[in-house]
């Protein structure tokens, strides 16, 4: 189907919102008034820009407060929206959305409504152009979509229909039962459909719909079921996002316009609408890369957790260091940028990987190129929204291109293995993207998005929401601060998997590493919350070990001091699924104390 976004989903000038809107491959837009107020373009050079741009004006919005109104009121609403005709003949828009009044003056008489509506049709019809009517969810008499097309369906005009949107509808339920009236209206009366997403909250709905609306899959409504319902009358006009978001408003457009896009191809995916290759969803981690300046701290730590420099690079100053199935690659090239130790790739196991890589090329992924030097193997590879590389690997599988024949064994010494693999990697997200990262983990990569929680942080609140495969054996936790600026809210982390974390712990200390110190007021705590022995405590309370525990069994973890942007996390869990969300802020304070103490 066509695809549309208004122009109010977007932030920067008119001219600035169409270029993104274009460019990410929308086929029409909404314009919203505001932004045509606001342009120093003509309607005719807007109308031209659009056609350049590939883009048609599929909705013009809005107009207010017009119908149930006392006749002198009214007659001074149609010579207003005369000149908006006009102006929409000049623009080249042919349906207007005209939303149901908050007007003080504005009665509850569905007759009246229904009269002065066709009369605005009628003024409309001169003009070339139709009018969709809309119940705002906060409509001062009308407010949900069956009324609105009860007086539409009264009206029985040609040139007026109705125009749906999903959060209007959505935020006043979404029980089957609120749903089955759509069924009512015939298709073709239908004049648009626009579609939102948002979170769950309690709040006023004005208010929850101008500042938190999203993009289709990015809240808690089921916008997916509600197309169904649309397309069954045969609905067939554009799907178009009409998204109030403040974090959009001041993101870049171009990025915005590709996240919502997405989010309109993941939908036509789900009801049925379009077949994008099919997810392959990774099957474990394959590795995961740093990029650092400085090789010898993070060597250093490296070596204290019990990894081994394994292999080298066959061409470039990349080493791979590895501990049971963990696999860390160390890059100190000079293509690295300069601003510490990070974790910049992640190489993830794939069953499919040019599978994997043709869907998220269908999603909108950047693609990288297949190599990065020519002797390199042609790993398929895209990055995620933060910039991280992801690589769908093929770990020993001879007949597909390995990663790991780029590597030459060097000699080395293997040590029991205290780590047995990657457990997770925590990724801190750019301010403005964590509900596009979330939604490009989830359908670019088929991982499954647990609930989002927020952590408290002593200087802000942070975010935080695990993406992961069926079997646990990838997960990726994706973060983001309140406070952008904040280095400790910045940091990526790597955790790895142990089976005895005491032992770990130990052993890294021994070898001369740093554990994150915790405060005894934390032990104090956990004695209360749990039954645990005096020893334990006190070997927890030593060593900076962390404790929790869910329905699933328990969690230990600890971690090191911090290098550059990461830092290692030890994590020995026996049966628990979480993350230690629990702890995360004593963890979060503990790191801000110990700042300054870091290098890399
Ligand atoms: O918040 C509003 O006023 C507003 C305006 C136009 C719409 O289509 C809408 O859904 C809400
Ligand atoms: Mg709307």
């Amino acid at each position: 189907m066509r695809t549309s976004i208004a122009t109010v989903s977007l932030s920067g000038s008119l001219t600035e919102k169409l270029t993104a809107a274009s460019r990410a491959g929308f086929d029409g837009v909404e314009i919203f008034e505001n932004d045509l107020l606001a342009s120093p373009l003509t309607p005719e050079e807007i109308r031209a820009r659009c056609a350049d741009l590939g883009l048609t004006i599929d909705l013009y919005q809005p107009m207010r407060d017009v119908e149930a109104v006392p006749d002198d009121v009214f007659d001074r609403n149609l010579r207003r929206a005369r000149h908006k005709f006009d102006l929409m003949r000049r623009l080249g828009a042919d349906t207007v959305l005209v939303c149901s009044s908050v007007a003080p003056q504005a009665v509850d008489d569905d007759a009246l409504a229904a009269g002065q509506l066709s009369r605005l049709a009628d003024a409309a019809e001169e003009f070339g152009v139709r009018v969709a009517y809309e119940a705002l969810a906060w409509g001062r008499h009308v407010s949900t979509y069956d009324h609105a097309w009860r007086i539409v369906e009264a009206a029985g005009h040609p040139a007026l229909g109705t125009c749906l949107d999903s959060f209007h509808i959505l935020s006043r339920g979404s029980e089957p039962k609120d749903l089955e009236g759509i069924a009512d209206i015939p298709g073709e009366k239908i004049f648009f459909l626009q579609l939102a997403d948002a979170p769950l909250l309690a709040m006023d709905v004005l208010q929850w719909s101008r500042h938190y609306r999203c993009f289709p899959g990015q809240g808690g409504f089921d916008v997916s079921g509600l197309v169904r319902h649309v397309l069954h009358t045969g609905y067939s006009g554009p799907l178009s996002l009409e998204v109030f978001n403040d974090v959009f408003r001041q993101s870049e457009a171009a990025p915005t316009a590709v996240d919502a896009h997405r989010s309109l191809l993941v939908l036509q995916e789900t009801v049925g609408l379009a077949t994008p290759p099919a997810p392959v969803v990774p099957t474990g981690v394959a590795f995961a890369e740093l990029v650092t300046p400085d090789a010898d701290p993070v060597a250093a730590l490296l070596g204290a957790l019990g990894f081994a420099r394994s292999a080298r690079h066959r061409s470039k100053p990349v080493d791979l260091w590895q501990q049971g199935e963990a696999r860390l690659l160390v890059n100190t090239g000079p293509a690295v940028r300069r601003d510490g130790t990070q974790l910049a790739a992640i190489g993830l196991e794939s069953p499919d990987p040019a599978g994997a890589a043709r869907r998220a090329e269908a999603l909108l992924a950047p693609v990288l190129p297949r190599r990065r030097a020519a002797e390199d193997a042609p790993l398929d590879a895209v990055a995620a929204p933060d910039g991280t590389e992801l690589f769908f690997c093929a770990t020993d599988r001879t007949e597909l291109p390995n990663w790991r024949t780029d590597f030459e064994d060097v000699e080395h010494t293997e040590q029991a293995p205290g780590v047995t693999r990657i457990d997770h990697l925590a990724l801190t997200q750019p301010w403005h993207h964590f509900d596009e990262a979330t939604l490009f983990h989830r359908s670019v990569l088929g991982l499954d998005a647990q609930d989002s929680v927020d952590v408290a942080d002593p200087y802000g609140l942070m975010r935080s929401r695990a993406v992961t495969n069926a079997d646990g054996s990838v997960r990726i936790a994706l973060t983001v601060g309140a406070a952008p600026t904040d280095d400790t809210v910045h940091a990526q982390h790597i955790a790895l998997a142990t089976g005895d974390v005491v032992a770990a712990a130990r052993r890294f200390r021994a070898a001369g590493g740093l554990l994150l110190p915790i405060p005894a007021n934390y032990y104090d705590d956990l004695a209360a919350r749990f039954e645990l022995t005096d020893s334990e405590l006190e070997t927890y309370r030593e060593l900076g070990i962390l404790y929790d525990r869910d329905a699933h069994g328990e969690f230990r973890h600890c971690y090191t001091r911090t290098v550059g942007r990461v830092f290692f996390e030890l994590v020995q869990r026996d049966g628990y699924r979480g993350y230690g969300a629990q702890n995360a802020p004593v963890r979060l304070a503990a790191q801000h104390s110990v700042k300054g103490l870091t290098g890399g």
